[in-house]
């Protein structure tokens, strides 16, 4: 038997990653709050942290949250005040300061004193064994504690140091005091540090010589090889800081790389970046896939993104924000960073449901809304959103739902990569398949944390195990196997292990310590975007970080808005969004890209004027573009690849969908349409209905309409005849890419192929009038009268014509079968000779496909 960690941790009221961390430390083998640990240990454990808390143990959680000298004052106001001065007297500290010469003294002997290394106590010492006399000595902030006679017992003690771990809490919080003497806190690291059965690492001197403006950044939190939400701070910054000269390490600090500087201007267009960095679009674009950013080239990135993106090509970015004069981008972001620590607040996870088409995603989600959204009077309405808000255990989850068809692959992908936990739905009669492969691929390509739920555990035909061999082949064996990644099996369908699977959700997202700053200007994702009847341009957005409010102006490449209102996932109006989020946005001027991110600027008239220079420098590169691909000629592949599309047929569309999201997997699947004969070129793309401008656009550039999943405006139809436009719709992404290929297939010239109908042998040849007959026998297949023929003789052709004339004796005939004479006369060849033979054949018009 075994118990889950995450449960002890309830039991004796000690925080799942604290608890994790000490029982790493005592080199138990688990690697997250959901692993487990023998019964035995469990009790032990249990017994030893559920006593009743003494005195000191409740200053040692006061001592936890205050810096150190605070701590002291504190722990000094719980004590029975003596009757002396409260304070440390100068003898007292120098008491402190000879104990800790001594315990040096003591530390640097070759051999140590055997006594019983406190760090073991916790292991060997029994619970009520007296407390060891050397702990008050070797700790200062346990110097005031030594009045107390009943001293109370130090295995509850000792063990306390790792909770105290979590660094990323105390690691923002400068220190507020002068830095602490090194000397005696050296010991309590040791014993901290030391439970383990292997020894740990050799614990790492105070920072004493850092200075109070220096903390060291947040230490990885611990937990399950889960990949951490990225640090506030960039390796870049980080050499930065070393360059700075912090403590003294200015001898290692790398030499300074001469960069040359370039400027941009927010919003940063992938592809005007990819220009400044003197690099293809397609260059930039797979160097950011390799830091997780899936951006097409019309998107913006990030202004801190851009400029590591910079550094890493040997350049310096310094961003002109409009009306302000230039920074260095390093600088800025530097500051920014340092202010946005300071205001980070814990914000709910972002899990996104990917996995094969059917495996129960969109019932999955269904369960956990139903089971757990109180008012569930909206329910029943379609929201179309794919991104909603649940509570688990009091806290909010967000969740974003993906559509598990090949085609939706780039918003399966932007799902993985916006999400901080993946849950991968596998059903467990059916196992792994191409999309949950692809699901898994995009998870870990976006370094997202992994959960997989292995769903239709009540199917028939449900194997359990079958789906965890498959997890262990793909290197993510599940964590009763020993692996790491927490596995539950669940039923959508029936609501079994959905609680289970909601509470590892919370526990993995309180592992990762997932902060945002939540008040101030907000930014964050387009998750999908769509034309409303009604509504106009709205988009669903998840916000990153701010607080998004109604009236706020947001920019998103070439679109901008003035927040007119937003609704939850429910549909229920709301005023304002913080961080992890999600809400529908209504008041833009134009569905913005799903995947690209906005910003908060100051007012409307800035943000349309951002989105105009933004739409002013796109086209402005297009044309650059369309001017370079022109003079291009100089390269002999581009000049013969012009020729090889000369020669093709083009097949342009208007492309129309129903959201952002399934025009992108629409244009994606068309890309993959093979295109050696036809050329489809996308001449137009929007989201919303077919309107009688798409027509027009459509009829002057001999283009066809494509609609997926849309209507049409009234009057739409008439004028599409009147101008001779084909529209091609459909609402099922698969069947309208079959029809676009037929459509596409008809361009092309018949394939005519040769269907061989018979052969007859020349027996005899007899005049006929004025010309000649052959006599003939039909030894295979049949001869038709009008059918094409090929006189050979000894293998070799001699004539090829139609069959003129066909009789069976006296009459005509339309065919003779094989093993019947016959007389044929060739139109226009009178020279048969006996041995001859006469093939008859058809040729048939084959219909092209691509
Ligand atoms: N027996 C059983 N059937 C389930 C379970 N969960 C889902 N299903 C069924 O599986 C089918 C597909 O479920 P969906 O939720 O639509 O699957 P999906 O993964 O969202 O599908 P796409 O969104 O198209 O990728 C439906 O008929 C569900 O009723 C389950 O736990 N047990």
């Amino acid at each position: 038997m075994s118990v889950r960690i995450h449960q002890i941790a309830k039991q004796i009221g000690m925080e799942n990653k604290d608890l994790l961390k000490l029982l790493q430390e005592r080199g138990f083998a688990v690697k997250s709050v959901s692993s487990t640990i023998d019964n035995i240990s469990a009790d032990s454990l249990i017994e030893e942290y559920s006593k009743p808390e003494s005195e000191e143990s409740a200053a040692e959680e006061v001592k936890e949250t205050a810096s150190e000298e605070k701590k002291e004052e504190e722990e000094k106001s719980t004590f029975k005040r003596p009757t002396g001065p409260i304070v440390r007297t100068a003898e007292e500290v120098k008491r402190e300061k000879e104990a800790a010469k001594e315990a040096a003294k003591a530390a640097a002997a070759p051999t140590p004193p055997p006594t019983p290394s406190p760090a073991a106590e916790p292991k060997v010492a029994p619970k009520s064994a007296p407390k060891p006399p050397e702990m008050p000595a070797s700790t200062p902030k346990a110097q005031p504690k030594t009045p107390r006679a009943p001293a109370p017992p130090p295995p509850v003690k000792a063990p306390t140091p790792p909770v105290k771990r979590p660094a990323a809490s105390s690691a923002p919080t400068p220190p507020v005091s002068a830095p602490k003497p090194p000397s005696a806190p050296a010991a309590p690291a040791a014993t901290a540090s030391s439970s383990a059965p292997t020894p740990p690492k050799a614990p790492t001197p105070p920072p004493s010589n850092r200075p109070p403006s220096a903390p060291r950044p947040p230490s990885p939190p611990p937990g399950k090889g889960a990949p951490r939400p990225p640090a506030p701070s960039s390796g870049a910054e980080d050499r930065a800081n070393a360059a700075e000269g912090e403590s003294g390490e200015e001898a290692q600090a790398p030499q300074p790389v001469e960069r040359k500087k370039i400027h941009a201007k927010p919003p940063i267009i992938v592809r005007d970046f990819a220009n400044l960095l003197e690099l293809k679009p397609f260059q930039l674009l797979s160097d950011l896939m390799e830091r997780g950013i899936f951006a097409s080239m019309n998107q913006t990135i990030e202004e801190d993104i851009a400029a590591k993106v910079a550094e890493a090509h040997g350049f310096e970015l310094e961003i002109r924000h409009r009306g302000g004069s230039a920074d260095s981008g390093d600088s800025k972001k530097k500051k920014e960073q340092e202010d946005e620590s300071a205001l980070l607040e814990p914000r709910p996870p972002v899990v996104c449901i990917l996995g094969h088409v059917d495996h129960g995603k969109t019932t999955l989600l269904d369960t956990i809304r139903k089971a757990k959204v109180v008012d569930d009077e909206f329910g029943g309405i379609t929201q179309h959103i794919g991104a909603y808000q649940v509570e688990a255990s009091g806290e909010p989850l967000s969740f974003l739902d993906t559509p598990g068809h090949a085609a939706f692959s780039r918003m399966r992908e932007r799902g993985a990569s916006t999400t901080d936990i993946a849950v991968l739905v596998v059903a467990a009669d059916d196992g792994f398949k191409p999309q949950t492969d692809e699901a898994l691929k995009f998870a870990k390509k976006a370094g997202v944390s992994l959960i997989v739920a292995i769903n239709k555990i009540d199917a028939k035909g449900a194997n359990i195990d079958r789906v965890k061999t498959q997890m262990q082949e793909r290197g993510i064996a599940p964590e009763d196997w020993g692996g790491e990644v927490i596995t539950v099996p669940v039923s959508a369908l029936k609501g079994e292990g959905i609680d289970q699977l909601l509470e590892m959700i919370r526990l993995q997202s309180e592992i990762m310590e997932l902060k945002a700053v939540p008040k101030g200007k907000s930014s964050g994702v387009i998750i999908e975007s769509q034309i409303e009847q009604g509504r106009g341009p709205t988009a669903t957005i998840l916000v990153k970080k701010g607080k998004l409010k109604v009236g706020d102006a947001l920019v998103c490449g070439t679109a901008s808005c003035k927040v007119k209102a937003m609704h939850d996932d429910l549909g229920k109006a709301v005023k304002e969004a913080g961080p992890s989020t999600p809400v529908k946005v209504i008041g833009w001027s134009d569905a913005p890209e799903s995947g690209s991110t906005y910003e908060t600027v100051k007012n409307e008239r800035e943000a349309k004027r951002v989105a105009e220079e933004t739409l002013e420098s796109r086209k402005k590169k297009e044309e650059e573009d369309r001017l370079a691909a022109k003079s291009a000629g100089s390269n002999l592949d581009d000049l013969f690849s012009a020729i090889e599309s000369t020669r093709k047929t083009n097949f342009n569309v208007i492309l129309k969908a129903d959201v952002h999201g399934s025009l992108e997997a629409l244009t994606g699947m068309l890309q993959e349409l093979p295109s050696d004969q036809v050329e489809l070129k996308v001449v137009g793309k929007g989201v919303g209905m077919i309107t009688k401008k798409d027509v027009e656009l459509a009829g002057a550039s001999d283009a066809t309409i494509v609609g997926f999943n849309v209507r049409m405006e009234n009057g739409v139809q008439g004028h599409a005849k009147h101008l001779d436009v084909r529209i091609l719709q459909d609402n099922i992404i698969y069947q309208l890419i079959d029809i676009i290929r037929e459509s596409m297939a008809e361009l092309l010239e018949p394939e005519l192929r040769e269907k061989k109908l018979g052969v007859a042998e020349v027996r005899v040849v007899f005049p006929l009038g004025k010309s000649f007959v052959a006599g003939c026998m039909v030894t295979e297949g049949k001869i038709q009268r009008n059918a094409t023929t090929r006189l050979l003789r000894k293998g070799e052709l001699v004539h090829e014509g139609k069959v003129g004339t066909l009789k069976r004796f006296k009459d005509d005939a339309t065919e003779v079968r094989a093993g019947f004479e016959c007389g044929i006369a060739i139109a226009g060849f009178n020279g048969y000779e006996e041995g001859d033979l006469i093939e008859c054949y058809e040729v048939e018009k084959i219909r092209p496909t691509l």
